[in-house]
């Protein structure tokens, strides 16, 4: 049975401290565990198991080896310890790869010896044993525990070992198998902020793996100057704080000489030198369409190394095949197959923010701005920004305006937007902005058009690498530390025949997509824009992409054009919040009535929810200016309470549906609004003014609404949440020695503790859904002292600890932190940090704004398509309003895996939810949980019921 040795060597070292003991040993590592090869060097025996994928050497020593008797009550020690921890939790202890953990079962209980399954539950199919030297051995699963490639008997390398017999001195040739892998990452192209999230997260997930992680220093540059000192062993420590740090730590550049194949023939004997077995290229369109070349051509590249003999045949043997995987990162978002890339949402929280401090002065001099944003070949920047500010106009490379009467549009928008009484006008102008003949348009062209036709005072903006600058913001951290992750699966799992990955993201899910594919459509695009194809190039686009620019041209003409829809189609809409304010809440009233008033619909406010409709009729048209910048504005100027109709007057909410004939009706909120939304659709029996169909868009910083992975508000409260961690974690790193525990909002849910701790490198976080047990604590602890104590003083030692504020009623975040105090010995200070309602507050991020308007419109739409099945029965006296197809017409809109998606609030309610803990049943963020705490080496500790608060 072949094993590998979990941290990564290939050999460990026991002591024996008889001979007695020395005999069970071999006992056990021969017969039970199969270990064949063995032979002595006076005191010092060698074992080899099987492939020789590692070694075991046992020292017979009077000094350093247990007595029996000690082993005896360290065995009972141990299998009490192991009843709660797992093996990370015991000093002493060798963990082996093992492909079958079930078979070993039964060999170690054949022959005698104790068992204890794993008690962590992140671990579950390990298994631990002790062996007669009193050593815990864990056993851990692993499809291939030699992690090869190519398979083993060809890539044998023979390592030299010195061994001796007793009976003379003999030189044996150990054959050891390379088990583990050699993984690079590199950065390359523009810098993106969330490239150093990325290359942190490859680098520990290798060296998790028992890999040994690379990083190529430079982009590509660096492959071609090769050497340690390009090709830099990195390890655990190397990339701490890398997650707060904008710009790309090991480096970038824009390689003229990779373009070339000699260049790149450099790069691959290079790569070989160092002994890498695969690469991670974490960079844009360009980067990952050099990569492919690079790992086409690879055969051919080898092959001309080993003819000009750069190369051994070994060594030609051994790298054959060249493991490549792409993670996008860019600002420009450009890259085909892939909704998001790492950095494009920081970049437009930098264009944003801007455009957010020129409104001000904008509006102060009634003036025209004309902002000029990134993207040499993409419009994603410029389109997502105008949707978030609801700027006036923007011009982009996918839908180029026309070289003849490009300034007659935009003059005939802004011209209207300017009579119906706006003060200020944004346009935004992509760096690559054309017109139809694929002639460049300018941001100073557009001034002087709004100059000479309409007369308004203008300036232009270039933002420039300001739009790079900074750090990450959450989504890119996530974005970039799950990405990373999964790179090291792809290329842990790849073999010579799996097609290169490109690690992409569709909606909330990450996948996994051929890289080939990716450069070839992304290639397609540019090629499309060059023969003037535009429809093609939006069509290759994401679709997202093309929605986004549709719903920005809709609301756009908002109220201006005549609306899209009949008359008998047009409807009236009534659109209220419910809840805590969340970010985004405003963005979506905005899109919701822009968007209907583009198609002929009839926008109603109800202010103050259904307290301020029961009580005061708050309903009121909306009006194009009064609503014209909500789409920039936090909390919610609608006014938003947690009342539910149950709890008002259900009556008299029928009575004002019926007064006003809303045809629909979008409520934007959080759980209150999906218990508000099932007690509507129950009452459709009673009251048939609620036999209209009704639309739940998620809003709330818990996000712990059934039926979606996403609400409105969690990205803003994610981002202002780890704003104030990096401040907190800075200031604990000064002072060295400190660590802060930080209480953070999100009801019954950890999603806001487990996401800000991933994204903030938090050491620990406790979450309402596993409670704080004792164990764990004690874990943690001993946890902050390790990392306190390896870091001496002298590295940059600030600790968070993250817990959500309902983790636990008895350890409140004082408690915690004095607990902390007291048990840390004096080796290191704990203090609260407690941000409060600032997690609800703030501008709203991009990410609320754009998905603000995209499930608005969607939920616009929900109502076009879905008023005839129920309305049209209205006053049926017999109308069923149990049936599964009217029940679909009370819906929430959610993000399911890759998919956007209404389900029914009857489904969501009745079976997905728990009432009593205010959550869906099923947590969808568990992942993000392992993942944060294995990059910062958490042990997690399975609960005692016992010892839960
Ligand atoms: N066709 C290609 N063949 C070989 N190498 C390439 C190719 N295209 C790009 N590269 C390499 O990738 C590097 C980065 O590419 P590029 O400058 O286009 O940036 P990018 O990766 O698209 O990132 P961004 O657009 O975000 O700045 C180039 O400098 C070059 O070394
Ligand atoms: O920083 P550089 O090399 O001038 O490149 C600027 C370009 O890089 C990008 O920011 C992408 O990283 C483009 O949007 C922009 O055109
Ligand atoms: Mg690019």
């Amino acid at each position: 049975m072949p094993f590998s040795l979990v941290n990564g060597t290939s050999s460990v070292t026991l002591y024996a401290s008889d001979g007695a003991l020395l005999s069970e040993a071999l006992n056990f590592y021969t017969n039970v565990l199969g270990f064949t090869y063995h032979s002595e060097d006076g005191n010092v025996t060698y074992l080899a198991n099987t492939g020789a994928s590692m070694v075991v050497k046992i020292i017979v020593s009077k000094t350093r080896g247990l007595s029996s008797s000690d082993i005896q009550t360290k065995k009972q020690e141990f299998i009490k310890i192991l009843n709660v921890y797992d093996w990370r939790s015991v000093e002493s202890n060798v963990v082996l790869k093992t492909a079958s953990v079930a078979d070993l079962t039964t060999t170690l209980q054949t022959f005698g010896f104790p068992i204890q399954v794993s008690p962590n539950e992140m671990f579950p199919n390990e298994l631990y044993t002790i062996d007669p030297l009193g050593t815990v051995i864990g056993f851990c699963a692993a499809k291939n525990p030699l992690t090869l490639n190519p398979p083993l008997q060809k890539t044998n390398r023979l390592l030299s070992m010195e061994m001796k017999s007793t009976s003379g001195s003999q030189t044996a040739q150990l054959v050891l198998p390379s088990h583990k892998r050699n993984i690079a990452v590199m950065t390359s192209g523009g810098d993106a902020p969330g490239m150093n999230a990325n290359v942190r997260a490859v680098v520990r997930t290798a060296i998790y793996h028992g890999c040994k992680a690379f990083c190529v220093m430079e982009g590509y540059e660096g492959l071609i100057r090769g050497g340690p000192e390009f090709i830099r062993e990195m390890s655990w420590a190397d990339v701490r704080g890398f997650l707060s740090e904008g710009g790309t730590n090991i480096g970038t550049a824009r390689s003229k000489e990779f373009r070339e194949r000699k260049g790149r023939l450099l790069g691959c004997k290079h790569l070989i030198e160092a002994g890498i077995d695969a690469l991670i290229v974490c960079g844009g369109d360009g980067s990952l369409t050099g990569a492919d070349l690079f790992r086409a051509e690879w055969p051919s590249l080898i092959g001309e190394l080993k003819d000009t003999n750069q190369i051994t045949s070994e060594q030609f043997e051994k790298h054959k095949h060249l493991n490549i995987c792409g993670t996008v990162g860019s600002i420009d978002n450009d890259m085909a197959t892939t909704d998001a890339t790492i950095g494009c949402y920081s970049a437009l929280d930098r264009i944003v923010q801007a455009i957010d401090y020129i409104d001000a002065t904008a509006n102060s001099h009634s003036r025209a701005f004309v902002i000029e944003v990134m993207g040499r070949h993409c419009g994603w920047l410029a389109l997502m920004a105008g949707i978030s500010t609801s700027a006036d106009y923007i011009m982009i490379p996918e839908k180029p305006a026309s070289s003849k009467d490009w300034q007659v549009q935009m003059c005939d928008i802004v011209g209207k937007h300017r009579a119906k009484g706006k003060r200020k006008t944004i346009v935004i102008v992509a760096e690559g902005a054309i017109t139809n003949d694929l002639s460049p348009i300018s941001a100073e062209d557009v001034k002087n058009c709004l100059v000479d036709e309409l007369g308004l005072d203008t300036r232009v903006t270039t933002l420039g690498h300001v739009q790079r600058g900074g750090n990450a913001v959450s989504y890119d951290r996530w974005l970039a530390t799950l990405q990373g992750v999964e790179a090291v699966h792809a290329v842990l799992e790849c073999t010579p025949d799996t097609p290169s990955p490109l690690i992409a993201i569709e909606e909330n899910k990450i996948v996994r997509k051929p890289l080939v594919e990716a450069v070839e459509m992304t290639k397609k695009v540019a090629s499309a824009i060059e023969s003037k194809d535009f429809a093609k190039a939006m069509s290759l686009r994401d679709s997202e992409f093309t929605e986004h620019l549709h719903n920005f041209l809709a609301m756009n003409s908002a109220n201006h054009n005549e609306p899209s829809l009949p008359l008998e189609k047009r409807k009236k809409i009534a659109i209220m919040n419910i809840g805590a304010p969340a970010g985004g809440m405003n963005s979506a009233v905005y899109a919701m009535a822009t968007y209907c008033m583009s198609r002929g619909h009839v926008p109603y406010a109800i202010h103050n929810g259904f307290a301020g409709l029961a009580r005061h009729e708050s309903v009121k048209l909306i009006d194009w200016l009064e609503i014209e910048d909500w789409s920039s504005m936090g909390g919610s100027e609608l006014g938003t309470n947690r009342e539910t109709p149950g709890d008002t007057d259900i009556g008299m909410i029928a009575y004002f549906f019926e007064k006003y004939r809303f045809d629909g009706l979008i409520i934007v909120g959080g759980f209150e609004a999906f218990v508000s939304l099932d007690q509507l659709e129950k009452a459709r029996t009673m009251y048939p003014a609620f036999r209209i169909p009704m639309v739940l868009i998620p809003a709330t910083i818990s996000n712990n609404v059934p039926g979606t992975e996403y609400s409105l508000g969690a990205d803003t409260c994610l981002n202002s949440l780890i704003q104030y961690c990096d401040i907190v974690k800075q200031s604990a790193s000064a002072t060295r020695d400190r660590t802060f525990v930080v209480e953070v909002q999100g009801g019954n849910s950890g999603y806001v503790a487990t996401n800000a701790a991933l994204c903030s490198g938090a050491l620990a976080s406790y979450v309402p859904e596993e409670g704080i047990t004792l164990p764990q604590l004690e874990a943690d602890i001993q946890h902050l002292k390790a990392a306190f104590k390896a870091d001496q003083g002298l590295a940059r030692s600030g600790k968070l600890v993250l817990k959500s504020s309902n983790a636990s009623k008895v350890l409140t975040t004082e408690v915690l932190a004095s607990i902390m105090k007291q048990e840390a010995d004096g080796e290191f200070d704990a203090k609260t940090a407690i941000p409060g309602h600032v997690q609800q507050g703030g501008l709203p991020s991009p990410i609320d704004r754009t998905r603000g308007a995209r499930f608005a419109i969607k939920a616009v739409q929900f109502i076009e398509e879905n008023c005839d099945t129920v309305t049209r029965h209205k006053y049926d006296l017999d109308f069923d309003v149990s049936t599964r197809v009217v029940q679909n017409t009370a819906a929430v809109l959610g993000v399911k895996g890759s998919h956007l998606r209404f389900t029914c609030i009857r489904q969501l309610f009745d079976f997905e939810t728990d009432l009593n803990k205010r959550m869906p049943k099923k947590i969808h963020w568990q992942k993000t949980r392992d993942i944060s705490d294995i990059l910062v080496g958490r042990t997690r500790v399975v609960a005692n019921k016992n010892t839960v608060f």
